[in-house]
């Protein structure tokens, strides 16, 4: 039985620990799948590359608000998943060939780990190792809903829609989340038919509760959307359709191609934790202390399997953290805690929403003295140049402090809007430092966040 230093379940972020730091260390990297894991292979990166042409179509559809006709003639779709995963698939291919070839301190083992005891792994390939620390580092998977499973039906996830050798016609997507928002954009402005089957009353409904309301409202607007009404049944298609979903209400949805997209499980599960003494939270996720410390000796464990936040920017906060505590693990006082007190998201929609800290509602639940200004896109001079008739800014502080709580963008550009509210909030600066101890370039987009920090009654 091989023993190593470290072993590392998980060659996405997991990937990322093995910096110089390690290069004397016997590392084994543990991977069933396509090296470098969900984000880059089937999550952030190749969404985003479609996201931008759906951008670039939808920019296209609205040019004649401008003034400039413009039409689109057509949309090569196969051309579009070969840009994407042209230049993707040769990263994953090249980062696994660098741990194989070119890093003598790693061995690559390529099948499913799993745990048979304390600090030991079977590799999935035949082979059992051991090792001094263990890094769980194994993601999520996507869940699918009984009806869907029961069914036999052909569907798809975030990890086969984006191959699609063909755009289907008419496409149905199950689920109200960050996918189906993100794939409902793509698919519909490539030229599909999009429906989206929600379970509650509203789409994205993480979200505060007015921007969730009002994306609603705007996705009504282009897509055929059914709020509240959960899936009755899954069944192959009548008359040309390759599936039908009949809803709660009796509406049956005919589609050439099912999206489900209802969440993801942690993998930690599949990993017989139990075996090694690593307790997991009764929804999957492995549970870690501040540290990333997992309840098994030496056993640390970050990113989807074990963070409440499934997203990339925290699974490498985490993997930083993790990369520090396994050299200082002798040392508890030189142990780092990993930082989810201001954790922002996007979803990369139309149009891009944006969210850091606290909501309205969870911000009054708290006994907030609380602020908010709702400033619209529409009242400052680049959105007249956008003819910008849908974007706000949502901002929300605590009277007491003069700090800001909560921050919510929809609209052009909110993702990087809505970065010097990250930062305001992570470096604890005051809405009035933010609002009038700098310039704020005129007449560029951030004024809708300038003028909304303005308008906060504090
Ligand atoms: C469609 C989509 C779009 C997304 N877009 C964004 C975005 O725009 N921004 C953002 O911040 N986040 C986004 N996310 C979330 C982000 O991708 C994840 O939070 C992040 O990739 C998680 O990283 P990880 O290292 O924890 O897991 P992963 O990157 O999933 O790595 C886990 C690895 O472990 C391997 N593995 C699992 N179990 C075992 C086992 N038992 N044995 C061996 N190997 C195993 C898997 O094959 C996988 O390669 C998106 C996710 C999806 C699905
Ligand atoms: N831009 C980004 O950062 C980005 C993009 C994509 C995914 N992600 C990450 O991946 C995670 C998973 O994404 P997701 O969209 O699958 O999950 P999600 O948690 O965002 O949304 C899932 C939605 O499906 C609904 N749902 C659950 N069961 C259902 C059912 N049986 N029928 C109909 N609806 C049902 C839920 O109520 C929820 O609204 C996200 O939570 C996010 O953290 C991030």
């Amino acid at each position: 039985m091989t023993h190593y230093d470290i072993a590392i379940v998980g060659s996405g972020s997991g990937n990322t620990i093995l910096d110089d730091r390690y290069a004397d260390k016997k590392v084994a990297l543990l991977d069933e799948g396509t090296f470098g894991g969900t984000c880059l292979n089937v999550g952030c990166i190749p969404t985003k590359m479609f996201v931008y042409a759906a951008d670039v179509a939808r920019a296209v559809e609205h040019a004649s608000r401008y003034g400039v006709d413009a039409s689109i003639t057509g949309v090569r779709w196969p051309d579009i998943v070969d840009r994407v995963f042209g230049r993707i698939d040769p990263i994953a291919d090249g980062g696994r060939r660098y741990r194989m070839h070119d890093c003598p301190n790693v061995t690559v083992y390529t099948g499913r780990a799993r745990f048979t005891g304390p600090r030991t792994l079977d590799t999935g390939t035949g082979e059992t190792i051991t090792a001094d620390q263990i890094v769980v580092a194994a993601g999520s998977r996507p869940m699918i809903p009984e009806e869907v499973t029961a069914s036999g039906v052909r569907y798809y996830t975030n990890e086969d829609v984006m191959r699609l050798p063909e755009l289907p016609r008419r496409l149905i997507v199950l689920g109200s989340g960050f996918i189906a928002a993100e794939f409902a954009h793509v698919f519909s402005a490539a030229g599909s038919e999009v429906s989206v089957i929600a379970r509650s009353g509203a789409l994205l409904r993480h979200l505060d509760t007015e921007i969730s309301a009002h994306f609603t409202e705007l996705a009504r607007a282009k897509w055929d959307v059914h709020l509240a009404n959960p899936v009755r049944a899954v069944r192959p298609g009548a008359s040309g359709a390759q599936v039908e979903v009949e809803l709660a209400d009796g509406t049956v949805v005919a589609g050439d191609a099912l999206l489900v997209a209802v969440g993801r499980r942690p993998n930690g599960d599949l990993m017989a934790p139990q075996t090694a003494g690593i307790a997991l939270h009764p929804d999957g996720r492995v549970v870690v202390d501040e540290f990333q410390r997992s309840t098994a000796e030496g056993v640390f464990a970050l990113g989807d399997v074990s963070s409440e936040h499934q997203l990339k920017h925290v699974a490498n906060h985490e993997a930083r953290v993790v990369a520090h505590n396994l050299l200082a693990a002798a040392d508890d006082a030189a142990l780092r805690s990993s930082d989810h007190r201001f954790v922002p998201s996007a979803v990369f929609t139309d149009p891009q929403i944006a969210t850091v800290g606290l909501t309205e509602e969870q911000a009054r639940a708290r006994g907030i003295d609380v602020a908010v200004k709702v400033q619209s896109y529409a009242d400052v001079a680049y959105g007249w140049a956008m003819e910008d008739h849908e974007g706000l800014c949502k901002l929300i502080a605590d009277r007491d402090t003069g700090r800001l709580v909560g921050a919510h963008l929809i609209g052009a550009q909110a993702s990087t809007l809505i970065q010097p509210l990250i930062q305001a909030m992570s470096f604890d600066l005051g809405v009035a430092d933010m609002a009038r101890g700098q310039y704020w370039i005129h007449p560029a987009l951030p004024e809708v966040v300038e003028n909304a920090l303005l308008g906060l009654d504090l």
